[in-house]
């Protein structure tokens, strides 16, 4: 009780003023309410009794009056109060959500976004209703019990030494039960925290939900959450139960005893009849005070625990800051270099091991490899949003930790492969970059992404409203909007992750068209998967499990003849027409997949006209688990994952590989005949080459030779 009052007082400090006028008003309310009572005793003695009209009319004025000066008062403390709670919820929700943006990006990635809003949703509503339970029924009730117990003892000691030996029992229930209630409420608010989050991420996940057809898998996975959220809550709500309870039966107790104790005296002639209604008042108002004190407890257990859950928000270490070393960096051109850098997002495996890279001023790099490589890690420690376990990075010869990180980003453009928008209009969400842009300088940026035809054409242009994260508008759009964002701020370094991904391939080469330019007076750096958009860039540096692999230009890496060569070779032979909406293959590429190895050239000429061409959006499920395989698809371009059901995970379904430009999926079950054993989803728009089971099994039958090839295939696939 102590820490809530305390941690309350620093809450309050700022305010002192308000705080002296609510005690002033609060005071003058109280003496009023604690007197009140012995008006009883005057009013008896001095005036009821000597049937002295005079005085009971002296005293009823002087009550009226007070009863006005009084009621004055409450109103007043209550405008106070009021204002007194808005301000401090006001400061700390501006601390808790400045603390947020200072928090390194690892602590989002660990944390639930379930408890980081129950912090503003559960914590500081229960801070605030401490704050008006102390500030008005406990300060009132305490001061209450404390004048009471004077004035009783006046009246008659041996009775107010009972009582406040009873009042003190009244206490010993709730003080034992103290410590099992602040458990049993955290763990309350931690389940209510895990099931925030279990909603959230629900509403985020519809899509995929309906694509998958999990809507039993997730409502039987919620309701086994919600029985252990049930537990919790039914403990909760007993805690409090009793913590109310137990003082009202040592209350009821004690008026026994005070009852039978003060009639017993006044029997006895030891206390007048005005002394003994006095004191039953007084006592009365008191028990009431009393009373009001014990309901309070649960408030105050739960505001503990809030405010133990804020401190430790607005404890955790923030983002490192770097040093103040910022003067290089406004030669515009830094040089990046990376020495021997690791880093490991947990301590099961390295994501980067011992990378060692330089990236001169002005000069184009990529990062490639497969998925999970590392690729996007490296140009995350790049951004600053995680620091290497060893090695070092430096900017301009400056160790990163020594440079000023807000002047490092404010000399940087990012586009990511999921573009947030934010709440406001399209001019907003390019402006974010740079706020003081004029309209000309944002349009000059959207036609350079791509983007102003589109804005121009819709019927508020730039002043359309974006709303739920962007989703009126599609992923292409969205990563348009934000390379505008990224050209508008006309960076000394350009990251580029993936940042072409949802476009399609007209609209990718006429953006790869203006990073070319762009590219000119700075540094661009891109993550990418597609090898034929960075055959000009300067360095390319090929992740492999964590490791860089090899670096290079393209043709160094293609003479090398290892993984990128490799890469590449998967990619090559697949062509798509300029609408994106025909692929092709040739039969070299055809000649590199497992069961058409070794085939004759002339008999995969053929098979290459055999393809059909789909294309499907991002979020589409493309092959089913269950479902019986139909078709034999080939990636020309895009990204999908492979999941599998697995009710006993949170999600439903655990993802088994990320498939992207040249990977091939599909043939295990079309040849069988058997159920698909995987779901497939587009991660990005997709063009797909697909294989239709009657043509290839037609194939099959015309060239015995291929299909002894397949079946033999398949076995090695299988082990
Ligand atoms: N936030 C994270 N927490 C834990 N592990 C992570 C996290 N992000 C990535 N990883 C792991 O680190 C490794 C490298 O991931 P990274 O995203 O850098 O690969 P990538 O080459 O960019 O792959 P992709 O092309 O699929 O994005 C992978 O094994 C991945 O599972």
């Amino acid at each position: 009780m102590l820490k809530v009052v305390k941690n309350l007082l620093r809450y309050l400090q700022p305010y002192k003023l308000l705080i002296a006028l609510f005690f002033l008003t609060m005071l003058l309310n109280l003496a009023f309410i604690s007197l009140a009572p012995l008006s009883f005793q005057i009013l008896i003695d001095k005036a009821i009794e000597p049937h002295d009209s005079a005085y009971f009319f002296m005293v009823m004025k002087v009550l009226g009056i007070s009863g006005v000066i009084c009621v004055g008062c409450g109103i007043v403390s209550d405008y106070v109060l009021a204002r007194l709670n808005a301000r401090v919820q006001a400061d700390l929700r501006r601390k808790m959500f400045t603390q947020m943006q200072h928090l390194p990006i690892s602590y989002f990635q660990k944390a639930r976004s379930g408890d980081l809003l129950s912090y503003f949703s559960t914590d500081l509503p229960s801070i605030e209703n401490a704050m008006t339970a102390i500030l008005t029924i406990g300060i009132q009730s305490f001061s209450v019990v404390l004048i009471s117990t004077l004035v009783l003892f006046y009246l008659q000691w041996s009775m107010a030494l009972l009582i406040l030996i009873g009042a003190a029992l009244i206490f010993v229930g709730p003080y034992l039960l103290g410590r099992r209630a602040q458990s049993v409420n955290t763990a309350y608010r931690e389940k209510m925290a895990a099931m925030l989050g279990v909603v959230q991420e629900n509403i985020k996940a519809q899509k995929v939900i309906k694509g998958f057809n999990l809507q039993t898998d997730v409502i039987e996975s919620f309701t086994a959450r919600l029985k252990v959220f049930s537990v919790a809550n039914y403990s909760k709500n007993l805690m409090s139960a009793q913590l109310e309870r137990i003082p009202m039966i040592s209350l009821l107790f004690i008026n026994f005893t005070i009852i039978g104790f003060g009639s017993y005296l006044a029997l006895e002639a030891y206390i007048t009849v005005g002394a003994l209604v006095a004191f039953f008042t007084m006592y009365t108002s008191m028990g009431n005070s009393v009373f009001n004190l014990t309901y309070i407890l649960p408030v105050f257990t739960d505001a503990l625990i809030s405010m133990e859950r804020i401190d430790q928000l607005l404890s955790h270490p923030r983002e490192a800051q770097g040093g103040t070393d910022s003067a290089r960096l406004e030669e515009r051109r830094p040089d990046i270099e990376v020495d021997r850098l690791s880093f490991a997002y947990d301590d099961k495996r390295q994501a980067l091991q011992q990378i060692s890279m330089s990236i001169p001023a002005g000069t184009t790099a990529a990062f490639v490899g497969s998925s999970g490589s590392g690729k996007s890690t490296m140009m995350q420690m790049l951004l600053g949003f995680y620091e290497p376990d060893e090695g070092e990075m430096r900017i301009n010869g400056t160790p990163f930790q020594d440079v000023d990180r807000k002047v490092f980003r404010e000399q940087i453009g990012v586009v990511f492969q999921e573009n947030f928008l934010f709440q406001g209009t399209l001019l907003d969400n390019i402006r974010v970059s740079k706020p003081d842009a004029s309209l000309d300088e944002v349009i000059e940026a959207a036609k350079k992404a791509e983007i102003h035809e589109h804005i121009a054409s819709l019927p508020d242009g730039y002043e359309t409203v974006v709303y739920d994260e962007g989703n009126n508008f599609s992923g292409g759009q969205r990563q348009r909007l934000a390379i505008a964002r990224a050209i508008l701020r006309d960076p000394s370094i350009l990251f580029l992750d993936e940042a072409t991904s949802a476009l399609d391939p007209i609209a990718e080469a006429a953006i790869n068209q203006t990073f070319a330019e762009l590219s000119r007076n700075r540094t661009v750096i891109t993550v990418t998967h597609r090898l034929s958009s960075i055959k000009d860039v300067d360095h390319i540096f090929v992740f492999d499990q964590g490791k860089l692999a090899e670096s290079g230009s393209h043709q160094q890496l293609l003479d090398m003849g290892g993984l990128y060569q490799k890469l590449w070779e998967k990619q090559s032979g697949l062509s798509i027409s300029s609408g994106g909406q025909e692929a092709t293959i040739d039969e070299e590429r055809l000649s590199l997949l497992p069961f058409f190895r070794g085939v004759d050239r002339d008999v995969l000429k053929d098979i290459t006209h055999l393809f059909n061409t789909e294309t499907v959006s991002a979020g589409q499920p493309i092959i089913q688990e269950g479902d019986v395989g139909e078709k034999f698809y080939l990636i020309a371009r895009g990204r999908v994952e492979v999941t599998r059901k697995a009710p006993d995970t949170e999600a439903g379904f655990t993802r088994l590989a990320v498939l992207e430009d040249g990977d091939h999926f599909g043939e295990i079950a079309l040849l069988e005949h058997a159920p698909r054993n995987a779901t497939v989803t587009a991660l990005t728009p997709c063009v797909l080459l697909t294989l239709q089971r009657k043509v290839l099994h037609y194939l099959l039958a015309k060239h015995p030779e291929i299909d002894a090839h397949v079946r033999q295939t398949i076995k090695e696939r299988r082990n």
